[in-house]
Order: structure tokens, then sequence, then C-alpha cells
């Protein structure tokens, strides 16, 4: 569904993304992983065209979409959500999501009208007519979420929808991101939250310093020594093999 190949961006000196080359199959969920600065927000925005890459090439659909912008990107059916939410102030929820409809709907009446059935779907529908500032850090993520569905896309990357959320938030929204999953959307998402790409994605990429390092069955990849190295550094992967060494 979306093939990235060969894709680099570098920001003067930091490497950014660096010869990032992955495959996202159509239908279900896989995952971008990585400790923090890795590039996971950077390859979400060369994807989708808020970055254009310094080499390498992107397509979606069949179709190159290498240099595209973000509105003709999202017109294609793929739309990336914001990690850091910012509604716009003053608007209501419902207002806030309409946003996302007008990229299909130029009625006014058509745009609410979606942005209602989507809040339904993100569990929003009882405060549509609330201020978009004044929703809890969970309510905006789910306004997030919502903003991106209306928009009707074929494929979303959500960038770290769980962040900032309680346990109890987390079980919330991750039946959620499944029944989008479920209903036809594809999703790749970038996320923090180890226990939610265990349950939710099939496949995951780890990026670190802008390179993937690993990828496979996230279960597998989790127990891989680069990986482990890649997050708590390379002494701590090493006493934690030497642990198991002397245990085995
Ligand atoms: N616009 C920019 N200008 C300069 N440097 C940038 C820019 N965007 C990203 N970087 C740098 O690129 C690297 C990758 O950053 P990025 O935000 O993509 O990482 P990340 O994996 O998403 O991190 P996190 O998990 O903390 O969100 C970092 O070193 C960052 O400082």
């Amino acid at each position: 569904m979306l093939e990235v190949r060969g894709i680099s961006k570098s920001f003067g000196g930091v490497h950014a993304s660096r010869d990032v080359t992955l495959t996202v199959p159509q239908g279900g969920i896989t995952s971008l992983i990585g400790p923090n600065g890795a590039g996971k927000t950077t390859l979400f925005a060369l994807i989708t065209g808020f970055h254009r890459p310094d080499s390498g090439s992107l397509a979606f659909m069949g179709e190159d979409i290498t240099g595209l912008p973000p509105e003709a990107i999202a017109r294609r059916g793929m739309i990336r959500t914001f990690q850091i939410v910012q509604p716009f102030a003053g608007q209501t929820a419902r207002e806030n999501i309409a946003v996302g409809a007008h990229l299909r709907l130029r009625s006014r009446a058509a745009a609410l009208a979606r942005a209602d059935t989507v809040a339904r779907q993100v569990g929003l529908g009882d405060r549509l007519e609330m201020d978009a500032a004044s929703l809890t850090v969970a309510g905006r993520k789910r306004l997030e979420v919502a903003r991106a569905l209306a928009t009707e896309p074929k494929l979303i990357l959500f960038d770290e929808v769980l962040a900032g959320l309680n346990p109890s938030e987390i079980r919330d929204v991750i039946p959620i991101i499944r029944a989008i999953s479920d209903s036809g959307v594809t999703i790749l998402l970038i996320e923090h939250v180890m226990q939610a790409v265990m349950s939710l994605s099939a496949y995951t990429w780890v990026l670190n310093q802008g390179e993937i390092i690993a990828e496979g069955i996230p279960r597998d990849v989790v127990a891989n020594p680069k990986v482990i190295e890649a997050y708590l550094g390379k002494g701590m992967a090493e006493r934690m093999a030497n642990r198991e060494a002397t245990r085995a």
C-alpha cells in the first residue's frame, strides 16, 4: 500500500532519516518504534509531504507521491495525526472535526454530519458542542483521531495517540484503534506504549538514529539485542545479556 524506498533527510548535520526502506501492507496495523529522537516523527512528516526527502522515493497505492504536498497526499487517502494536538480554540469539537471532513465535502451541513458520525466512532459523541480547547488531554487525542478519520482515509499514520494518557484511558482507546482497523482503514502507528505496540500491531520497524535497525513481529523485535541496546545503551544491554547467560 505504502512503499518507502531509500528515504534520507538531514537537518544541518543531523541525519534524521538514513536510507529508510519499508513497505506497509494494505489492511491491519503496523508500527514504528524507537528511542526518543530516533527519527520516527520525521519519517511520518516525510511520508505525508510535510518534509521533502533529500533522496529516495515514496509510492502510495502504486502511484509515485514523492514531493507532493500534504493536502494532495491526504486527498489520495493518507493522513497523519500530530503528537501535540492543537485544536482551533473558540470552535466546538464538531467544528474542529468538520475541518477534516471538508477535504472531501464542500457542503457545511455534510461536513458537520460527517463530524458527528466520526465523533461517535471515537467516543466523543457527547462532547460535540464543547469548545475544543476545553477538552482534556484524552479528549484532545480523540479529537485528533476524529479529525483524521473525517478525511475518509485509506491509511492513517498515528503519531503517539496514547502519549500522555493514563492506563485506564489507554485501555479505552485501544479498542477504538482496533475498530478503525476493523472498519477497513490501514494503520501505521508510532508508539512508546509497548503494551499497545504488542497487542495492536502485527509487524514493527525499529528506528535508531534515523536508520531501521530491526523489523519483525513485536514479540521478537523487543527481544533483539540491537533493539535493547538502542533503548538502554550498550552497557545496560551487555549487563542484561550477561545476566541471562549466568541464569542459563
Ligand atoms: N525541523 C527540524 N530541524 C532540525 N532538526 C530536526 C527537525 N526535525 C527533527 N529534527 C532532529 O531530527 C532527529 C529526529 O527527530 P524526530 O522528532 O523525528 O524523532 P522521534 O523519533 O520522533 O522522537 P520522539 O520519540 O522524541 O518524538 C532529532 O535529532 C531532531 O532533533
